[in-house]
């Protein structure tokens, strides 16, 4: 990067710039003192175990819940001081579905449109394009209790661009979904990044967040763990591969133990992490036999569970 990009793109205004935010409920702090900063046209994901903080976190961004500390501002406005210029230019996907089942798809979008005061012509037009951007033209006149829950999925995404946002928050977007309909959401998804729009995310899905996100933070217990893009987070915290051998033999574990190997072990399989592939690979085979023993590339899966733990949570 030269001076002058360097000097460019530290003047580009962020779209997100959280500072030591926290959120406590009582004496439980749920966001503790987290820090990041979303540019343009980036697609940012926010990870985590269940009850890590992520959602809590996201809720403040768009004003749903009150900050206990720090300080947010989006597209340079205040929160809260500006909550309802910063509402306008964003979009959200909460993780409740929250459509109204009675009334129509058509009828979902247009209400919606309402409460962004659209004249009535554009949101109807807006509707429209939306839904035949999400495939559900053709069932724009049914009842949304009538929908399959991939297709209610796609109309809150859908809905949550009517505003024509600058940006779309997603709180778990494809959670429960068949994976045609992930990839299908996934397809829009970055349709939407490619038109420039900037997109923040939570995601249980590993390939998901591998797919989607430019760079991303994983949280555990309200704090920021790691942050980056996932590739680089994969070759720092993991490595290019990955051996998984099936019980283990002791004479194995004592070899392994001997190396210089980061590695975990879980009893009834060993996890070995590293590069060098082939030659790590033929090494650790030589002590266990083939069937038990296998090679693949490191995931961002990895990396979450080796910083986040294989312990379930509460
Ligand atoms: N309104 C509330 N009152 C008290 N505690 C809350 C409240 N909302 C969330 N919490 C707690 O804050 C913690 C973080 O919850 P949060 O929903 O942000 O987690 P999450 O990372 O989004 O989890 P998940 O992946 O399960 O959606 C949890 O321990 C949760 O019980």
């Amino acid at each position: 990067m030269t001076s002058m990009d360097a000097r460019s793109s530290s003047s580009i205004q962020p779209i997100i710039e959280a500072k030591h935010l926290r959120k406590s409920f009582g004496s439980f702090t749920a966001v503790d003192d987290i820090s990041f900063t979303v540019p343009p046209g980036e697609c940012f994901g926010i990870l985590g175990p269940n009850g890590a903080g992520k959602t809590t976190a996201i809720r403040m961004l768009y004003g749903f819940s009150p900050m206990t500390g720090g300080t947010l501002r989006i597209f340079g406005l205040d929160v809260p001081k500006d909550i309802r210029s910063i509402k306008a230019r964003i979009g959200v996907c909460q993780q409740e579905n929250n459509l109204d089942p009675d009334l129509t798809v058509f009828q979902n979008m247009e209400i919606f449109a309402g409460y962004f005061n659209l004249p009535r012509m554009l949101s109807r037009e807006r509707a429209e394009s939306l839904l035949s951007f999400i495939a559900l033209s053709n069932r724009r006149n049914d009842k949304v209790i009538e929908l399959s829950g991939g297709m209610m999925r796609r109309l809150v995404l859908a809905r949550a661009l009517i505003n024509s946002p600058d940006l779309l928050i997603l709180d778990e977007p494809t959670t429960g979904l068949d994976p045609q309909s992930r990839h299908q959401v996934w397809q829009r998804l970055e349709e939407l990044k490619k038109s420039g729009l900037t997109i923040l995310l939570t995601t249980h899905y590993m390939d998901e967040a591998s797919w989607l996100c430019d760079r991303l933070i994983i949280m555990d217990h309200g704090r920021i763990l790691v942050e980056g893009p996932p590739a680089e987070l994969i070759r720092t915290h993991v490595g290019h591969d990955v051996i998984e051998v099936a019980e283990p033999a002791p004479a194995l574990l004592d070899f392994v133990a001997g190396m210089n190997l980061e590695y975990e072990n879980l009893g009834h399989r060993l996890i070995i992490y590293g590069n060098n592939r082939d030659v790590l690979y033929h090494e650790i085979s030589a002590h266990c036999s083939h069937e038990g023993c296998i090679l693949r590339m490191a995931t961002l899966e990895d990396v979450f569970l080796k910083l986040t733990g294989r312990e379930l949570r509460e």
